[in-house]
């Protein structure tokens, strides 16, 4: 079990944001959390990297209680990837080696260096390494914050929403590296994500989130018309296209009238 989750219990003043959370994951695994905006979804990712600190419950993290680590520890053990990017006058090539920090002593190093140059590559960004971050498209920053997650090397990826700025190709590859990484790797990943359709094929398990709880969590056949209406209060129906699930909103009658 490289990440498990016990009782967490989560307030902003005194309003109850994530209670009774509780789950684990283990490594060569994708998990997928899923809910209605607002449900505390990136408030969750937030609590399992120590950027908020959770009312009640454990986080442990690779056999370390999350709470008793330091920073750059957590750093060298999970990558985040937030949901808004921040930017500044940096190239992407700094901007994605800041995320080796944790990892260097005195100095950067040839190894750093390399690291950087193989992710530039693994995602085809070579083009962006000079340009600058607050210059770049949303779906530019958002593959440099996923870079700099990646040379961070973690054991853990925490990923808020990270294709919401993607267009279709970009999206199909970036969670395809991700996948890659995850199982040649043995780490986790962590996403939290709209598009069911998107969790169907990259996530390995469920975790829907309602009322600040975990209304279900599993494998994909917790992925049901009537969980994900209990979860939305949106009714859908579920086929298959090419032999994969999919998810399409709305019922029958109403696909029936768009189609004629
Ligand atoms: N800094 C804050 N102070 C007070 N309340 C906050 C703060 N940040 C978020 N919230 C509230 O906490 C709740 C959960 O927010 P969170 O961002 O975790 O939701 P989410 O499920 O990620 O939503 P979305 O799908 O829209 O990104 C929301 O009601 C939000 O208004």
């Amino acid at each position: 079990m490289i990440l498990s989750v016990e009782e967490l219990e989560f307030l902003y003043r005194n309003r109850t944001i994530l209670h009774e959370i509780a789950f684990s994951i283990e490594e060569g695994e994708i998990v997928a959390i899923l809910g209605p905006n607002g449900v505390g979804k990136t408030t969750l990712l937030k609590c399992l990297n120590k950027i908020l600190r959770p009312k009640g419950g454990t986080v442990h993290l690779d056999g370390n209680n999350l709470f008793d680590l330091g920073t750059m520890e957590i750093a060298r053990l999970v990558g985040y990837v937030p949901q808004r990017v921040e930017t500044g006058r940096l190239t992407a090539f700094d901007a994605v080696l800041l995320g080796r920090r944790p990892h260097i002593k005195w100095d950067v190093t040839e190894k750093d260096l390399q690291i950087v140059d193989s992710v530039f590559k693994l995602l085809s960004m070579e083009k962006l390494r000079l340009s600058y971050i607050d210059e770049m498209s949303g779906g530019e920053l958002q593959k440099v914050a996923i870079a700099r997650s990646l040379v961070q090397e973690p054991k853990v990826l925490l990923l808020d929403e990270p294709t919401s700025s993607l267009d279709m190709k970009n999206q199909v590859e970036i969670l395809g590296i991700i996948r890659q990484i995850v199982l040649e790797h043995r780490i986790a990943a962590i996403m939290t994500m709209h598009d069911l359709n998107q969790a169907l094929r990259y996530a390995d398990k469920f975790i829907f989130l309602k009322g600040g709880k975990i209304h279900a969590q599993g494998g994909a056949e917790i992925i049901t018309p009537q969980v994900i209406e209990e979860v939305y209060g949106l009714p859908v129906i579920i086929g298959e296209i090419a032999g994969m699930r999919c998810v399409v909103p709305g019922n029958p009658e109403v696909a029936l009238v768009h189609n004629v």
